[in-house]
């Protein structure tokens, strides 16, 4: 039995809490929502009413979270992790991040955020296919553990693991990170052709075809390709890309139906880390000399507001650029 600190006590963080909480571990959950928080405390999970085997501990102050573990999960929205974090004095500790999505303005990955705060932690990347609603059900999945120290990977594993969690290891971070973060994007893109009612053949094809993209931009930036056939790339995309429960689909989907981002967003409700990150692959793509079609019209949706239909058939007009087909 461990103790394991989770930053960030949304869907994910408290799904996570549930997988903890069901192996044995203690769990303390930070987040600055007071209400979630009692909710947590009486050992109930605020969004789908599941109890907890182990009453968790829960709190709105962060320091009391820093001091309970030396394992530190982060499930927060990846655009406040640095402004939560910066500042703390953190030395030895483990970080685990379950967060996807990459930091806009450096455009980093959530370990190197760490890493630059921390750098006499040790930080490890979990991802993959993997709704909250039914994690914290206890139906099972697979994801997959990230980081350099096969050790620490199998200790960590050993906190979270069971039938219904299984969970891979891998060693290429940099692989696994951008694939659950380059993944929404391509999602949001599927979403806007559903939303359009373009259909499964044309879903398909965004599917594929920004796979490619993924493990374009994924390569050049020190991912391996085999970790984008994986399960934190093609394996979660697969999952975001066809499926309502998605929110970075659905926010898709109601901007092809029309509806504005404010609109889209408020509807959702919940972080949609797409929108962000879709800012972050404009710039690296660009200053890195990579086509990225797919990206590039979400982010012209997405940013710079411009009409979906008008940038799909655009999107779909453009002169093809090569004869055959590969990355
Ligand atoms: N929901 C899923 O199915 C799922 C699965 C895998 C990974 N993720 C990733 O997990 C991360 C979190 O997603 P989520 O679904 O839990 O989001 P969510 O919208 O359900 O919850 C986000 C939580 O962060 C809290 N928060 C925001 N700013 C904060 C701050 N400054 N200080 C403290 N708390 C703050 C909010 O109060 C909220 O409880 C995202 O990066 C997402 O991509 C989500
Ligand atoms: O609901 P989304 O689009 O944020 O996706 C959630 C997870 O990343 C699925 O693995």
């Amino acid at each position: 039995m461990s103790k394991v600190a989770i930053l960030g006590a949304g869907r994910w963080g408290t799904a996570l809490g549930l997988v903890l909480s069901r192996k044995g571990n203690e769990v303390m959950l930070f987040d600055k929502n007071p209400f979630v928080v009692e909710a947590l405390k009486e050992g109930k999970d605020p969004y789908w009413g599941i109890e907890f085997e182990k009453k968790p501990f829960a709190t709105t102050h962060l320091e009391e979270a820093l001091d309970f573990s030396q394992y530190i999960l982060i499930a927060l929205p990846v655009q406040v992790i640095r402004k939560v974090l910066e500042g703390k004095s953190i030395k030895g500790k483990i970080f685990i991040s379950a967060s996807k999505g990459l930091e806009v303005g450096t455009n980093k990955r959530v370990s190197e955020v760490l890493k630059e705060l921390f750098p006499d932690c040790k930080v490890l990347a979990l991802s993959g296919p993997s709704f909250a609603e039914e994690t914290a059900k206890g139906l099972p999945c697979a994801v997959v553990l990230a980081g350099e120290d096969v050790a620490l990977l199998r200790e960590v594993r050993q906190l979270f693991s069971s039938e219904l969690f299984r969970v891979y290891l891998s060693e290429d971070i940099v692989g696994v990170e951008l694939g659950g973060a380059l993944k929404n994007v391509i999602a949001i893109a599927c979403g806007i052709s559903d939303g359009l009612g373009f259909g499964d053949n044309a879903r398909a094809g965004l599917i594929t075809r920004g796979l490619v993209e993924m493990v374009r931009l994924g390569t050049a930036l020190g991912g391996k390709a085999q970790t984008f056939y994986g399960l934190s790339g093609l394996g979660d995309l697969v999952l975001t890309s066809t499926s309502s429960k998605s929110r970075n689909r659905t926010f898709g989907f109601l901007l092809g139906q029309g509806l504005s981002l404010e609109q889209a967003q408020e509807k959702i409700g919940q972080v949609v880390e797409g929108k962000e990150t879709v800012k972050a692959v404009k710039e690296l793509s660009e200053k890195l000399g990579l086509y990225a079609p797919i990206s590039w019209a979400v982010y012209r949706v997405v940013v710079e507001g411009e009409e979906p239909l008008k940038v799909a058939r655009e999107l779909l007009l453009r002169p093809p650029q090569r004869d055959f087909e590969g990355l």
